[in-house]
């Protein structure tokens, strides 16, 4: 069976590079399908979900070439609305195809979409904003289809600055009549980028990056090149590796910016941090400080990099907390770092980590962050621990074990 046979590691020395951001390559390669003519994006990671969205794009009738890390993608011979149903639920990221569908065609079908099973991830706020902008929205046997005449800009609040939401509100709105505003945004730097792509195309949105988003409708988008920004979460899991782990790790291809809440969080643990231009170095300490962290919407602690901060957290000084507030069932790795000998109580959203010494075990990668997180696991623990369910972890890293084996992790895939 498919495993990852880990070992323990005493240093992780040398330079790792990130590849571009999932989060922002997915909506692209969908936004894509707004534009008339090709779009040519670079920087895309080769992830098993890009490699679906592909698949989907392909069977809605666009033409779509993937090699190396670019995708270039002409939507002009779509000729069908309704996404392939297993597909679509094979990633989250397949219900932007309903946005990006809605504003180019007026009609769009998409069944509800997978992705990490961390909480229920309902999508009422995506439907809200697609009605208020005029399109008529049913929900049946776990198919959304929507269809509109005109779609007719609108203001939109979101109860929570979901990114999801934001990203698809965005990708029909571009092309609606009149102004959209849609308020209480989410703020991440994918949000920003997709903003930026867009825009490139020919659309007119203004505030990515703030709380107000305001897009004035355009008639017509044209296919563009872009590249992708890199995958700060990727980088962040590398960063937390280096400081469990100990050595001296460059990681490349990292703005900065878009790490500030972890690398806060490293610094208060005594883990030294120096930046450069597209690029950190981290040094871990003998000693690490323990730290209390808190998840939240950006500029906050990323959900997405708690599960393997909890894993630092079992090498540091003390008992520390960890508060989840974005996915009310996002502590799925905690039953399996106990197996390696994490000492973890959860009380609802909440956990407390105790330092301990970990041993390899048999463990499952219950969802794509869960995987990194046992990967750090494995290294740190005395003997050898196998990790099965590899594919949630191929969802979201290209190439992590040769990655990690060439800055010295003594970590195999097993095929
Ligand atoms: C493909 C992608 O980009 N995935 C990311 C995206 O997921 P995703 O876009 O699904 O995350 P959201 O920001 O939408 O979800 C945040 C919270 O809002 C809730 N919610 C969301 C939409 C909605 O209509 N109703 C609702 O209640 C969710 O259940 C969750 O509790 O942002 C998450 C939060 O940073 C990240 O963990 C995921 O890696
Ligand atoms: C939760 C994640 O992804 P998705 O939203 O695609 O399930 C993630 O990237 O950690």
């Amino acid at each position: 069976m498919k495993r990852l046979l880990v070992r323990e590691t005493r240093n992780l020395n040398g330079r790792i590079a990130v590849n571009g951001a999932k989060n922002a390559a997915l909506p692209i390669i969908a936004a894509s399908l707004l534009g008339e003519g090709e779009s040519k994006l670079k920087g895309i990671p080769n992830l098993r979900d890009v490699n679906n969205l592909v698949k989907l794009l392909s069977d809605l009738g666009a033409k779509v070439d993937f090699s190396g890390n670019e995708i270039e993608v002409n939507a002009d011979l779509v000729n069908k609305y309704s996404t392939h149903n297993e597909l679509a639920r094979k990633l989250r990221a397949s219900y932007y195809t309903l946005g990006a569908l809605l504003g180019r065609y007026g009609q769009a079908q998409c069944a509800l979409p997978g992705g990490c099973e961390i909480g229920n991830r309902p999508i009422d706020l995506h439907l809200k904003g697609f009605t208020a902008l005029g399109a008529e929205v049913e929900l049946n046997h776990g198919i959304v289809k929507l269809e509109a005449d005109k779609l007719i800009g609108a203001k939109i609040y979101l109860d929570y600055p979901s990114v999801g939401a934001t990203m698809n509100i965005m990708l029909a709105a571009v092309k609606a009549e009149g102004e959209t505003v849609i308020e209480n945004v989410a703020r991440e730097p994918e949000i920003i980028d997709l903003a930026n792509y867009l825009n490139i195309m020919g659309a007119k949105v203004k505030g990515a990056g703030t709380d107000v988003i305001k897009i004035e409708g355009v008639e017509e988008l044209i296919g563009a090149d872009y590249t992708i920004i890199p995958d700060r979460i990727e980088a962040g899991t590398y960063m937390m590796a280096a400081a469990a782990i100990g050595g001296e790790l460059v990681i490349e291809n990292v703005l900065v910016e878009h790490v500030r809440a972890l690398i806060a969080k490293l610094k208060e643990m005594g883990v030294e941090v120096i930046e450069d231009v597209n690029q950190v170095k981290v040094t871990a300490p003998n000693k690490l400080a323990g730290v209390d962290v808190k998840t939240m919407p950006y500029p906050g602690f990323p959900t997405d990099m708690q599960s393997q901060f909890m894993t630092l957290l079992t090498q540091a000084e003390g008992e520390n907390v960890v508060i989840e507030t974005v996915f009310e069932n996002r502590f799925g790795h905690v039953d399996e770092l106990r197996r390696m000998g994490a000492k973890i109580k959860v009380d609802g959203r909440s956990a407390v980590v105790a330092k301990a010494n970990l041993e390899g075990a048999q463990v499952e990668a219950t969802d794509l962050r869960a995987g990194a997180a046992l990967i750090i696991a494995g290294l740190l623990a005395k003997g050898e621990t196998e990790i099965y369910n590899v594919h949630h972890i191929e969802r979201g890293y290209q190439n992590i074990t040769r990655k990690l084996r060439d800055i010295g992790a003594n970590i195999e895939l097993i095929t």
